[in-house]
């Protein structure tokens, strides 16, 4: 692949009117109302080149305007053929990895076809609704042979595969967006054509999620399904080594464009010495920050560093592992992080509460925090968040720039900080830095907590817990997949499980016991965390679920003879648990192994080979623990809570 000369694009102008080929005017006249006066530095590379006749995998820190690097060479090359593409006929496909990020790029390229009169008499307008006449709301009529550009996007969840091919049929979109799955299944019918003659441009948005595992299949055989002559741009903030499969699969000598910001690294500390001068693959107004704190001080950090931050951050996201933990602590953080209001979005949620959720949070006008998982981590372009806070790192380093990306976006001032707990977390700053990720201490404004704030924070959400047995169930259940998840770091040297503190992360998390699960078999510490607890007199906040407690609890035959119908199910779930819990002990033992293996094998290497080291365990890990999660994920969805 032929790197784009630096200094070359450095030198030509950032005007919009001023790149080659030529954009429409419409175009400019869009751009110019959406207040972009000048081209970005990844705009200004791609556009020209995906709009000639190239292929182009392009890395660009996030929120650097990668989604109209993209978009508006789309439209143009459509609007450029010699004929208007035939009905039924596809001739653009852009796929995204979240339903989130699709929906987004579908409402980026409808606000700019408003400024393309044959496209946008297309688009449904807001009139459509109101009680204007028909003569009001017409659209103007173009002749047939106008070319138009006309897009359909195609979500899991949403409507059903059969609504999206009617859509489809009655509406004949030329580009499609949406998620593998689903643009699978309407590129599968064959009443939907891409044929050489017609299809002209593929983009992968978030090239590199989308070739993880679980979309790897859908994808290939989306390209199966389209033509091998044809444009194609992998665009992502972390373009990994899974991209460089694919490009040897779908594209042609393609141009790697990489934009990339300069910084200088933390002086080392010698007199007068100042820091190199380091790439950085996170932008320039985005300040990355960690903090190392005891599990228990946590929730204390967050609180003051909302209070401390000028001004107040009006939109805040805070990542947690899995989305148990999600559904737990949205129902403690109200009472603790008074004063915000906190919005859930999970993977889990039914698509309707998502997608509620989400435009909550967009909407909302007072200070909010998006409680949230990695299904939030990409590619989401919402300009007021000013803050990210990495409760937990993701399990996958390269999504750790993804989720700090939330803030900081398109030039603005942005502040991400990571928790990381004393020891050998701490080994995840250098970890980072080498992969030109740098995070520094954050020291303003100065988070101190003491051990009695800890202390009363912890008991406070005890009492919270307290109040509700549903949510004590949910506090077990929470935890247990947070450990699950911890346990499937990427990164496995430095999260390690065996390093864990039990008693003060049961504490942090507000349990008023551990749950029994096989990482905690050979911990002799104690299970009840000094709690004394009236566990008969521990009532559930629903009425229907106390009745029957209390019912069972007078009764104990009477919750036996329940018990009859539920029998087969409950032996499946017994079946499941013991089978979950001797395959969390053999991973135990398996992981003892390998750490005594590993430790031989690195005694002699030096830090160049132990850091290559790291990175293929992480990688033959990460796929090892892929496959097992999915193989149990299937299981678990066969049972109902
Ligand atoms: N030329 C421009 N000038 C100023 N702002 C711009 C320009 N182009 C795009 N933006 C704005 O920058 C923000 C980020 O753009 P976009 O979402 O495309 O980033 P991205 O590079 O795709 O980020 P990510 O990697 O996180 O997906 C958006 O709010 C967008 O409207």
């Amino acid at each position: 692949m032929a790197p784009l000369s630096k200094t070359e694009t450095a030198r030509q102008s950032r005007q919009w009117e001023a790149l080659t080929p030529a954009l429409s005017e419409w175009i400019l006249d869009a751009i110019s109302s959406m207040g972009f006066t000048k081209t970005t530095p990844v705009q200004q590379a791609a556009i020209p080149l995906f709009m000639g006749n190239k292929d182009v995998v392009v890395e660009a820190v996030t929120g650097s305007g990668k989604t109209l690097g993209f978009l508006i060479p789309v439209i143009e090359r459509l609007l450029r053929l010699e004929a208007p593409i035939k009905k039924h006929h596809v001739g653009a496909v852009i796929i995204s990895p979240t339903r989130e990020l699709a929906t987004q790029i579908q409402t980026v390229l409808t606000s700019l076809l408003k400024f393309h009169a044959p496209s946008a008499s297309l688009l449904k307008t807001e009139d459509e609704d109101t009680e204007m006449s028909e003569a009001d709301t017409a659209p103007p009529s173009f002749p047939p042979l106008t070319l138009k550009v006309v897009s359909q996007l195609l979500l899991g969840g949403t409507v059903t595969p059969a609504q999206d091919l009617r859509a489809f049929l009655k509406n004949s979109p030329n580009i499609l967006i949406g998620t593998p799955g689903r643009l699978l299944e309407l590129l599968s019918s064959p009443h939907v054509h891409c044929p050489q003659s017609s299809f002209d441009v593929l983009v992968l948005d978030e090239a590199d999620r989308l070739l993880d595992l679980g979309f790897k299949e859908d994808l290939q055989k989306i390209l199966s399904r389209l033509p091998k002559q044809r444009r194609t741009g992998l665009f992502s903030a972390s373009v990994s080594e899974a991209v460089d499969q694919l490009i040897r699969v779908g594209l042609r000598n393609p141009v790697r464009i990489a934009v990339k910001v300069k910084a200088r690294a933390a002086p080392s500390g010698k007199a007068g010495e100042e820091g190199k001068i380091e790439d950085k693959r996170t932008p320039a107004s985005l300040q990355m920050s960690y903090l190392v704190l005891p599990p228990t001080y946590r929730i204390p950090a967050i609180q003051k560093l909302l209070a401390s931050i000028e001004p107040q951050p009006q939109k805040t996201i805070l990542y947690l592992a899995t989305c148990y933990s999600v559904d737990y602590f949205q129902h403690v953080l109200p009472d603790v992080l008074k004063g915000y209001t906190i919005v859930p979005l999970h993977g889990k949620q039914p698509d309707k509460g998502r997608r509620k959720n989400f435009t909550k949070f967009v909407d909302s006008l007072a200070p909010s925090i998006l409680l949230t998982t990695d299904v939030a981590a990409r590619g989401l372009d919402i300009p007021s968040v000013d803050l990210v806070i990495q409760l937990d790192p993701p399990s996958d380093p390269k999504t750790f720039i993804h989720r700090c990306g939330r803030a900081g976006r398109a030039g603005r001032k942005g502040l991400a900080v990571t928790l990381l707990s004393p020891g050998r977390e701490e080994d995840y700053v250098e970890f980072l830095r080498v992969r030109q990720t740098p995070i520094e201490l954050l020291t303003s404004p100065p988070i101190v907590i003491s051990a009695e704030e800890a202390e009363e924070t912890s008991a406070d959400i005890r009492n919270i817990v307290l109040k509700d047995r549903g949510l004590f169930e949910k506090a077990q259940r929470g935890f247990v997949s947070w450990v699950r998840a911890y346990s499937k770091h990427t990164a496995s040297s430095i999260f390690r499980v065996a390093d864990l503190q039990w008693d003060h992360l049961g504490h942090a998390w507000g349990l008023l016991k551990l749950p029994s699960m096989p990482e905690l078999k050979k911990w002799d510490g104690d299970r009840s965390l000094g709690q004394q607890i009236d566990w008969d007199n521990y009532r559930y906040l629903d009425k229907q679920r106390e009745k029957q407690r209390v019912v069972e609890l007078a009764n104990p035959e009477s919750k036996a003879k329940e018990a009859k119908p539920l029998k087969r199910k409950k032996t499946e779930e017994d079946a499941w648990t013991q089978k979950k819990e001797q395959r969390a002990l053999k991973e135990v033992r398996r992981e003892k192994k390998k750490a005594k293996r590993d430790h031989e094998r690195r005694a002699n290497m030096t830090e160049e080979e132990r850091r290559k080291d790291d990175e293929l365990q992480g990688m033959i890990e990460k796929v090892r623990k892929d496959v097992a999660e999915k193989e149990e994920e299937d299981e678990f969805e066969g049972f109902s809570d």
